[in-house]
């Protein structure tokens, strides 16, 4: 059996980064940008004001109020007609440019406007104040998005005020899923005795979908060599195909006997881990196949570590595991040659420290504590018992938007 590390470092070296294509800003959330963002402007151009007053040259002003002559009246939008020269000031609002000669702003609430002059009283003026020096937010060639970023709402906002209507993004693996099993049938389906309802490919198509893939679900095959092969045509000109279930041992466990006879080249079927022991990995041609366990603990558990990250290489991202630590919230037993991914619920103790406790249950084929857990706890091979509070690493399943 080979590890986890290991399982992982030969999948991803089968993967590469995809080619790239253009995308609209309005269809640029959750891509990957595929080229740096350089902005095309500086931003603000020129000086402009934060405040709604006057603008003012500061050596016109001291503590005492002074009366200056307004010359001009400056909206956003428009440009200056004239500089300001001493002992004028020009009306200016939020996000208008400057007029040459001003240096600062002062609120209107600090003024009394008759007719062409203005009273200003500031008794906490500051030479500067209120204004946006040219270049304050970015500068015309400054880098603001870098490649590998999986596009937000404010990338994205970001990406339009550098003066860019569209960018260049990874284009999204299109990754087939087959679940397989004669015991399968969709939900809402009339189900006879011995099925069960298909969970698998509605959690795995989510998962893919939120990884940044182009999600082609095959359906359920049964456990007939010519269907299942039939299904399994059906992923041709996808990137990856992704199998469920029918991996292990028993003797309906058709998928890697059907691809074989398809001459699929098969790198390994078997991961010291759990769940998620009968894993596999091999090449179809262009098409990479990852065969999953169809226990949904164990087929969401190992789309985590090998589908994931599979599709963060072909979208030029990390594919790296984020991990951190938490506090163990009971004691656990030590561990024997399988790496564990124990479902855990998430707290924190008083003193905010993140305490991490496992279910006691930890059977594959629970659904509910799958969906109840807030993060998996980490116990490699062979690690020693551990008492409650010892640190232990953990995968958070939670959080953000998409949640896993
Ligand atoms: N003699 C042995 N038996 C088993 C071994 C073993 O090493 N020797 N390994 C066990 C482990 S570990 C796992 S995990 C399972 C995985 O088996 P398969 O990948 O062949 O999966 P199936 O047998 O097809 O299904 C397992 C289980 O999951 C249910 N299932 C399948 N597909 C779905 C789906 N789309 N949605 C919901 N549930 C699904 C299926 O009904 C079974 O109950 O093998 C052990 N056996
Ligand atoms: O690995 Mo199986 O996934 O132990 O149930």
């Amino acid at each position: 059996m080979l590890s986890v590390d290991e399982a992982r470092a030969r999948i991803l070296s089968a993967f590469e980064s995809l080619g790239t294509e253009q995308v609209g800003l309005e269809n640029a959330l959750g891509r990957v940008l595929a080229e740096p963002v350089a902005a095309r402007l500086t931003q603000p151009a020129k000086a402009v004001s934060a405040m709604d007053g006057y603008a003012v040259r500061s050596t016109d002003l001291g503590a005492q109020s002074v009366s200056l002559r307004v010359t001009m009246e400056i909206p956003a939008g428009h440009a200056p007609q004239r500089p300001i020269e001493a002992g004028e000031a020009a009306r200016i609002f939020t996000g208008a440019m400057l007029p040459e000669g001003a240096d600062s702003v002062v609120i209107q609430e600090n003024a009394i406007r008759a007719g062409d002059t203005v009273a200003l009283t500031d008794p906490r003026f500051r030479n500067g104040q209120h204004v946006r020096q040219g270049g304050l937010d970015f500068k015309s060639g400054d880098i603001g998005l870098s490649p590998g970023r999986c596009l937000t709402a404010r990338d994205i906002g970001f990406a339009a005020a550098m003066n860019w209507p569209w960018l260049t993004v990874t284009r999204r693996p299109r990754v087939a899923i087959l679940s397989t099993g004669d015991e399968l049938v969709n939900p809402g389906e009339a189900l006879s005795p011995g099925k069960i309802v298909a969970s698998n490919g509605y959690t795995l198509a989510a998962l893919a979908a939120a990884s940044g893939a182009q999600v082609l679900n095959l359906g359920n095959a049964p456990d007939q060599p010519e269907r299942l092969s039939a299904m399994i045509d059906g992923a041709r000109g996808c990137d990856l195909l992704v199998t469920i279930g029918g991996a292990s041992v028993g003797d309906y466990d058709l998928v890697q006997r059907i691809l074989q006879e398809k001459g699929i080249q098969l790198d390994f079927w078997k991961i010291a881990m759990r769940p998620g022991k009968p894993v596999m990995f091999g090449r179809l041609g262009d098409l990479k196949v990852i065969g999953l366990p169809g226990n949904p603990t164990s087929a969401l558990v190992t789309a985590l570590l090998f589908v994931r990250p599979a599709i963060a290489r072909m979208l030029g991202q990390e594919d790296r595991i984020a991990t951190e630590y938490a506090a163990l919230g009971r004691d656990l037993p030590a561990n024997d040659l399988r790496q564990d991914y124990l479902r855990a619920s998430l707290t924190r103790d008083e003193d905010g420290r993140l305490i991490a406790t496992p279910f006691n249950l930890q059977d594959s084929s629970l659904i509910s504590l799958l969906a109840k857990a807030d993060a998996l706890v980490l116990r490699p091979p062979h690690a020693p018992a551990a008492v409650t509070g010892s640190e232990v690493e953990i995968i958070r399943l939670g959080g953000g938007a998409v949640s896993l």
